[in-house]
This record gives structure tokens, C-alpha cells and sequence, in this order.
């Protein structure tokens, strides 16, 4: 019998980069009179939606750090997302914002990401951003997402992750493709595979780190995995359950997969609390450049 992989805990790792983030905010405030802002913009409802700008704004509070939220009405138009967009480029007290991503099919969510001023983009979601990660530009702005599942893979193997065939299952903009930049300047040799990969679990058995990013419920399963793996669950899916309730899987079969893995991280309490950790982290890194102070954070 097997035994069972080590649970990566990301609940501790990002209580303790938010004391990081805690500890360089009072610095900052101390030293130069700094507070971080950060701006989180929200079009329509989505009760998934509203858990995560609520943990958010209650983290970024606990920071000491400012918080704005900006709910607009499904039925507002482009222009006037735009517009706040605009206003809040220009506000003083925010460093960052953020685009709640969906937004309603009639909002070109691209361009509203390229409104977001550079500097101000804490998701990393802007080309100039996403042009820097792929360049390795240093002090790049990183994707939340994929920066959590770094630093969480750095823990495990002590900083070095040279050499490792790592497998990224997923393309987007937001997860995959900035994850596969990320872990190949890591010197990972980086697979990216997709709905149109052949041989998706003979592809997987072959990598020693997985990052699942497809969103799509336990999809990655036991025998999938090469013994020792390191598996990286991104996926965030409610599954209906009996009493009309649901229930949060990922996008690994959390069950099987850790009798063979050697580490895997949770859903809940594994990547997601790490995603807003490096967001605040993100803003406080914004806020110091626009300042032009420096800034002490992994
Ligand atoms: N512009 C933009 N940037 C994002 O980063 C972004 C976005 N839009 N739209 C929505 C997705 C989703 N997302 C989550 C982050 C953390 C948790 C999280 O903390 N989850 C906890 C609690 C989950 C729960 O219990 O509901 C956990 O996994 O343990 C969830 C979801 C960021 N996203």
C-alpha cells in the first residue's frame, strides 16, 4: 500500500505571505506615509464571485491596506466600465485594480484589461505585463493564480525546481500559459497540454509537477499520475449535491490521486487562499514602484 502525499497546506502558506505583506505595509506606512489601495471591480451577480471579493476585501483590511469595491449592474455598458476604469487610473490612493473576470458577454473583457494602467494591474492580465513575464523581464507583474502555485512548488522543493518535467494542463492567459512562463524560468522543462492534446494521460504520467487548469471537476486521476508526483490543483468546481447544496472539487481526483502523488494541494485551502496572498503582495509591490520606494517581498 502506497502512502498518502503530503497535503500541501495552502491556507498556512498564505496566512504567513499575508504577515509578510502585513509587516512591509506598516513599514511602508511608517517609513514613507504609504498605504496601499487596492480598486476590485465587479459587474453583475455571481454568488462565486461575491465569496471571493469578500475574503479579498476583508484580507486587504487586515493588511492595512485600503480597500475599494466597485459593484456596477449587469446591464451597464462597456463605456461606463471603461470610464471607472479611467478614474481609477488616476486616483491617488489606489495602486491596484482589478477586473472581476467574467464580466457580461457585452463587455469586451480584453478591453478592459487594456484600459487598466500597467502600473496598476495587479492581475498581470495586461499584454505589457504578460510581454515582460514571457521576456523574464525582472519585477514583472504575475498572474495571482500561477504565482501562488510557484511559490507554494518552491516551498516543496527547496528552490530548485531545475530540471523537473513539469506538465501544465490548461492554455488560458490567466493560469496556464503565465504557469508554463513562470516554471520555465525555472528551468522546468515545460509541457503544455490541452483539450486537443493526444494521450492526455500518458502525457501526465510522464511529468514529475502537474498544474491542473481546466476547470473541469476530479478530471485528473490516479492513474494519470506517475508515483512521486507533485500535483498542483488550480481547478475551483461546485458540484451539485444531494439537499440542493453543492460541493467544491477540483480539477484533480483528489481521492485516488494522493495515494499516489508525493504532494498535492487541496480544494478548498490550496491554491485559492494563495491566489489573493500574491494579490495583495501584487499591490503592495504596485504601490511601492509608483511611489518610487523600494519594497522587501518575495
Ligand atoms: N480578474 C480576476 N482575477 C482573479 O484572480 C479571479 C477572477 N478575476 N475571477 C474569479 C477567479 C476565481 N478566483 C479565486 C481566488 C481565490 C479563491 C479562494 O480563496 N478559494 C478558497 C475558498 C473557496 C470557498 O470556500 O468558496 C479555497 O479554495 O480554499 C477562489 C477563487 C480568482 N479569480
Amino acid at each position: 500500500m502506497q502512502a498518502t502525499a503530503h497535503i500541501i497546506d495552502g491556507k498556512a502558506a498564505a496566512r504567513r505571505l499575508r504577515e509578510t505583506v502585513a509587516i512591509e505595509v506598516s513599514r511602508l506606512q511608517q517609513a514613507h506615509g504609504l498605504r496601499p489601495g487596492l480598486a476590485v471591480v465587479l459587474v453583475g451577480q455571481d454568488p462565486a464571485s461575491d465569496i471571493y471579493v469578500r475574503n479579498k476585501g476583508r484580507q486587504t483590511n487586515e493588511a492595512g491596506m485600503l480597500s475599494r469595491e466597485y459593484r456596477l449592474d449587469a446591464s451597464v455598458s462597456e463605456a461606463e466600465v471603461l470610464e471607472l476604469i479611467d478614474t481609477l487610473n488616476r486616483d491617488p490612493e489606489i495602486h491596484g485594480i482589478l477586473a472581476q473576470l467574467p464580466m457580461p458577454a457585452h463587455i469586451d473583457e480584453q478591453r478592459v484589461i487594456e484600459t487598466i494602467s500597467p502600473q496598476k494591474d495587479v492581475d498581470g492580465f495586461h499584454p505589457l505585463n504578460a510581454g515582460e513575464l514571457a521576456n523574464g523581464t525582472p519585477g514583472a507583474l504575475v498572474p495571482c493564480t500561477p504565482l501562488g502555485c510557484l511559490f507554494m512548488l518552491r516551498e516543496h522543493f527547496h528552490g530548485d525546481l531545475s530540471g523537473q518535467n513539469a506538465l501544465v494542463i490548461g492554455r488560458s492567459n490567466i493560469v496556464g500559459k503565465p504557469m508554463a512562463q513562470l516554471l520555465l524560468q525555472e528551468s522546468c522543462t515545460v509541457t503544455i497540454a490541452h483539450s486537443r492534446t493526444r494521450d492526455l494521460p500518458a502525457v501526465c504520467r510522464r511529468a514529475d509537477i502537474v498544474v491542473a487548469a481546466v476547470g473541469r471537476p476530479e478530471m485528473v486521476r490516479g492513474d494519470w499520475v506517475a508515483p512521486g508526483a507533485v500535483v498542483m490543483d488550480v481547478g475551483i468546481n461546485r458540484l451539485p449535491v444531494e439537499g440542493g447544496k453543492s460541493r467544491l472539487v477540483g480539477d484533480v481526483a483528489f481521492d485516488e490521486v494522493c495515494q499516489v502523488a508525493s504532494a498535492i494541494t487541496p480544494v478548498p485551502g490550496g491554491v485559492g487562499p494563495m491566489t489573493i496572498a500574491c494579490l495583495l503582495r501584487n499591490t503592495v509591490i504596485a504601490a511601492c514602484r509608483q511611489a518610487g520606494v523600494s519594497c522587501e517581498l518575495p
